[in-house]
């Protein structure tokens, strides 16, 4: 039972005691004692008395009846309210996320052990409207999964982002890449034109790079091109679910084509981010938040009576999990008949049948072309899971298989943009440091229009610091969250059995008690050489997290980003539209720019040879 559970017993229970004892004791109407607990009810949700009883000794900002500190956690943003708060209370907190406590903790060393100490994610991490069938499949995606399940998957993850498998994804990264590029060209000819008219509108990079992103995870996840900016150019894949051949085209692995299928795909990740935001979500998951005590009653009713988001939010939903189903089973089918060929053709060379071996879990494009299903490409996440084997060798059900695609379109999409947004905000921000990246990319000579590999990386440290010190400064994942269990102390406070435990990354990035010139865009810090400048203690640095939870795509994830950064400055320079400075963020489920970035881009004539 999870605490929120319990909590809603003892309250219904002793609801109903009182009740049932003023009727028996004092002969008081039945009427009389349900306008009684109806009044008992509405006490226990204003002052919520058993939480804050049991998080007394903990101090933080002051409980408002109903509402707790969510209206400053949605004006201000977590991370910022988690900065007043440190200022005010030390490094150890607690705020009210509706009627839920959050202890949050910003130091670098508690941070760490919290990290690692605790497993399992906070129950309240999951949208708390979800039940049934819904709610076990999220359970099932490696992001919120618990304890024994948590550990399988995290195995039958791991090979996705092995050395050869990581190499394996960067004709995807390079080919959207190559993509972008494409239209960011085609969007700076119309600015120019427009220059010269009534005034060049801003581009939103933000918004760019996040198609890219999503192309690229969408792409890596499914196995299917998304092929998104080629459709917005009028170019690119049919509807029809034919096979890319491998070496074909923009020389990518082979994906499937499916156009209308991905741009359904996007649009289903963009609905989930925008309806599970407290801001943008259903009202009745505000009052879930408000009320834990009533999600029984605000479940029933969102399924009789949904609003406009939340059949956003069950929509998206249903095309994720579909389109995921709908691709297994196809290549369970194309296995099936390849397997079924494949037995007749050896049946026939040597007179008798043999068992044929499975194919093995191994990522990448390099996977044999003789088991390449049709749907799913073998360099595809699904591939590998369509292969892989649990401890006693059984397969994923296809309900597992598909929440662990969507995790990976959602963990890996959104994040990655805002890094790269963060990366050239600063960039354009600071002039000099973006000096020293084209110094650096020209270094790398070769003909003009050359493009950035992955071996390029090696010689590209101040591209790579960039990356690191923007993911410092603005960490889109700007706080971690664990669940407390048995006895743990922090700071010298007792921690609840159950509580939801906050690492607050974004604090502790930018507390100038590790960082020198804590607020100032230096990835100097991060090369040899400028000790002065890096970290005083090594756990003040955990953009990816920590402990056994740290994420799993955080290689995949800088190998996207130092790429795609490379290959932009390798063709352009971004000017920072007005009113830029300084950048406004917002804090949902990632960090975020709060509109977006806005920027002019400026060609670059040509990669100088060496
Ligand atoms: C710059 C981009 C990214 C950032 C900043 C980021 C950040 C994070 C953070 C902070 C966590 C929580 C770690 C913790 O609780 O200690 C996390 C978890 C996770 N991330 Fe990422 N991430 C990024 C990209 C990706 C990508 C590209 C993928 C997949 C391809 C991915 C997959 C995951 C998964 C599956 C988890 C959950 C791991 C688990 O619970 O075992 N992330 N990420």
């Amino acid at each position: 039972m999870t605490p929120e559970e319990r909590e809603r017993v003892v309250v219904f229970g002793v609801l109903a005691a009182f009740g049932a004892l003023a009727h028996v004791l004092h002969g008081v109407p039945v009427i009389k004692c349900v306008l009684l607990c109806v009044l008992a009810l509405l006490v226990v949700l204003f002052t919520n008395p058993y939480a804050r009883w049991r998080y007394r000794h903990i101090p933080g900002p002051a409980y408002r009846p109903l509402v707790g500190n969510l209206p400053d956690i949605i004006a201000e943003g977590s991370h910022a309210l988690f900065e007043r708060c440190r200022a005010q209370y030390g490094p150890v907190f607690k705020v009210w996320f509706g009627a839920r406590p959050w202890v949050v903790v910003a130091d670098a060393d508690m941070g760490r052990r919290a990290n690692y100490r605790l497993l399992n994610r906070p129950f309240g991490f999951t949208n708390p409207l979800a039940r049934g069938e819904v709610l076990r499949s999220v359970m099932e995606g490696l992001f919120l999964s618990r304890d024994g399940m948590w550990s399988m998957l995290r195995k039958v993850w791991q090979p996705t982002f092995h050395s050869e498998s990581l190499h394996g994804y960067a004709p995807v990264m390079a080919s959207e890449t190559r993509r972008l590029v494409a239209r960011l060209r085609g969007l700076a000819a119309a600015q120019e034109g427009d220059a010269a008219g009534s005034g060049a509108p801003a581009i939103n990079i933000w918004r760019e790079v996040g198609r890219m992103t999503m192309s690229v995870v969408g792409s890596t996840a499914y196995g299917v091109d998304f092929d998104l900016l080629a459709q917005e150019e009028g170019q690119g894949g049919s509807v029809g679910q034919e096979a890319a051949q491998p070496g074909q085209g923009d020389g990518a692995p082979a994906r499937m084509r499916s156009r209308s299928g991905g741009a359904a795909l996007v649009q289903a990740a963009a609905d989930m981010f925008e309806c599970s935001e407290i801001g943008n979500a259903t009202r009745y998951l505000v009052a879930a938040h408000l009320m834990p005590v009533l999600v029984p009653v605000l479940q029933l009713l969102v399924a009789v009576f949904p609003d406009a988001r939340y059949k956003r939010l069950v929509h998206a939903r249903k095309t994720l999990k579909s389109t995921s189903l709908s691709l297994i089973s196809d290549t369970r089918a194309h296995q099936a008949r390849q397997q079924q060929q494949q037995q007749q053709q050896h049946a026939a060379q040597s007179g008798a049948a043999s068992p044929v071996v499975p194919s093995s879990p191994q990522a990448g494009p390099s996977a044999s072309a003789a088991h390449r299903p049709v749907g799913v490409s073998p360099g595809s996440f699904l591939g590998l899971l369509l292969a892989a084997r649990d401890q006693e060798g059984h397969a994923l059900s296809d309900r597992q298989m598909a929440a662990q695609a969507n995790v990976f379109t959602l963990a890996g999409y959104e994040t990655t943009a805002n890094t790269l947004s963060y990366a050239i905000y600063c960039l354009a921000a600071h002039p000099e440091a973006q000096a020293r990246v084209l110094a650096e990319l020209d270094a790398l000579g070769g003909p003009a229009g050359r493009e950035v590999t992955v071996d390029d990386l090696d010689h590209l440290p101040y591209t790579a610091a960039v990356v690191d010190e923007a993911l410092r400064l603005y960490p889109p994942g700007a706080s971690t969250m664990r669940e407390a269990r048995g006895a743990i102390e922090l700071g010298g406070y007792a921690i609840p059995d159950g509580a939801t435990v906050v690492v607050a990354t974004y604090s502790i990035q930018r507390d100038p008690a590790y960082w020198p010139k804590a607020d100032a865009f230096l990835p100097e810090r991060w090369i040899k050489g400028h000790e002065d400048l890096a970290a005083t203690n090594p756990n003040a640095y955990l953009p990816f997290g920590s402990g056994a939870r740290m994420c799993i795509g955080y290689r995949f994830a800088l190998q996207e980003a130092r790429l795609t950064l490379a290959q932009l400055y390798r063709n352009f320079t971004f000017e920072l539209a007005p009113g830029q400075v300084p950048l406004r963020v917002r804090t949902g489920i990632t960090m975020s720019p709060a509109e977006g970035v806005f920027v002019r881009v400026v060609p670059r004539s040509a990669a100088p040879s060496a």
